[in-house]
C-alpha cells in the first residue's frame, strides 16, 4: 500500500507543483492519476521512489515513511517504467532486463533466463533479447520496459505515460496485456496518464488532478464518469459527450448513431 500523507512540492524557485496531496494506492490495486500537464502527476510519482522529497506531509509505504529507506535500495524494490523505455542502449534486451536482479545479488545466468521467460510474459520473442533496444519498435521497447520493472518482483509498480509514445492500435495492445499481467500478477501499481480513457480503462480507481496537484475528483470510473464532481472533471472527462442528444441514420444498410449536427458518432451493433 502506498499512502500520500499531506504532500506538497515546492521546487526550488518557487514553483509549486503539487499542494496538501493525500490519496492511498491499496495494495494490489491500481489507481491512475490524470489530469493536464503540469498537474503535477510525475512529481507525485517520483516521490514514491525518492526522485523527489516532498517539502511537506509524508509518503508511507506499507506504513514506513519512505524518507527513512536509502534511495538507491528503495528505487530498485519499485518497478518504474517510463514514457522512452528508459533503457540502456548499449546493453542488449536480455541485459536490459536482468539489471537490476544482477545488481541486487542474483547469479548472472539465472537472472538471464528469468529475463528471458519475461520478456516471453510480456508478449515479446525471447529471441529478441540478443537485440539492442534501437533495434526494436517503440511497442516492443515499451513491453521490455515492462518486463524490466517486474524482473526483481517488485510489490510496486510507477508507470509514468508509459504508453503515450507509440501509436493508437499499439497503445491498444499494450493497454490490454497490462490488464492481463495485472490479473495474473496483482501488482500496486500508481499509473500517470493524461488521456482519460486510458485512465478508465487501467484504473480500479481515478484521481483526476488540477493544476498544483489538487484532487478535482477521485473514485471509480464510472462514479467519475456518472456524476463528475464539477465543470473541470466534466469537461475534462468529456462527460458533456454522454450528454449529447444521438439519433439513427441508416447508411450503407447498416444503422449509424449520429449527433445532433448530424456527426457520425458509432455505429449499433446488429
Ligand atoms: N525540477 C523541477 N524544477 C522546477 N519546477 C519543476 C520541476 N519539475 C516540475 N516542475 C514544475 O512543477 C509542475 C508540475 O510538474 P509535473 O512534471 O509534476 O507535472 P505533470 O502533471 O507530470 O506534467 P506532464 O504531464 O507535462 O509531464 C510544473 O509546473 C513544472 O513546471
Amino acid at each position: 500500500m502506498i499512502e500520500f500523507e499531506r504532500v506538497s512540492k515546492v521546487y526550488p524557485g518557487g514553483s509549486e507543483a503539487v499542494r496538501e496531496f493525500s490519496c492511498v494506492v491499496p495494495s494490489h490495486r491500481t489507481v491512475v492519476l490524470v489530469g493536464s500537464s503540469g498537474s503535477g502527476k510525475t512529481t507525485l510519482m517520483r516521490m514514491v521512489n525518492r526522485m523527489v522529497d516532498p517539502t511537506e506531509g509524508r509518503v508511507l509505504i506499507d506504513g514506513e515513511d519512505v524518507r527513512t529507506r536509502d534511495p538507491v535500495a528503495l528505487r530498485r524494490s519499485i518497478g518504474y517504467v517510463l514514457q522512452q523505455g528508459g533503457l540502456l542502449p548499449h546493453r542488449t534486451v536480455l541485459d536490459n532486463v536482468a539489471t537490476v536482479p544482477v545488481l541486487i545479488g542474483a547469479p548472472k545466468r539465472s537472472a538471464r533466463i528469468a529475463a528471458g521467460e519475461l520478456l516471453e510474459r510480456v508478449g515479446l520473442d525471447p529471441a529478441l533479447g540478443a537485440r539492442y533496444p534501437a533495434q526494436l519498435s517503440g511497442g516492443q521497447q515499451q513491453r521490455v520496459g515492462v518486463a524490466r520493472a517486474l524482473a526483481a518482483d517488485p510489490n510496486i509498480l510507477l508507470m509514468d505515460e508509459p504508453f503515450g509514445a507509440v501509436d493508437p492500435i499499439v497503445r491498444r495492445e499494450l493497454q490490454r496485456e497490462l490488464l492481463r499481467l495485472q490479473a495474473e500478477l496483482g501488482k500496486t501499481i500508481l499509473f500517470v496518464t493524461h488521456d482519460v480513457d486510458e485512465a478508465f480503462l487501467l484504473g480500479d480507481e481515478v484521481v483526476v488532478l488540477e493544476a498544483g496537484g489538487r484532487i478535482a475528483q477521485r473514485g471509480a470510473p464510472a462514479e467519475i464518469l456518472g456524476s463528475p464532481a464539477n465543470a473541470f472533471v466534466r469537461e475534462f472527462v468529456g462527460a458533456e459527450l454522454a450528454d449529447r442528444r444521438l439519433s439513427v441514420a441508416e447508411v450503407d444498410g447498416r444503422r449509424i448513431a449520429v449527433d445532433e449536427a448530424g456527426r457520425p458518432v458509432g455505429v449499433l451493433a446488429p
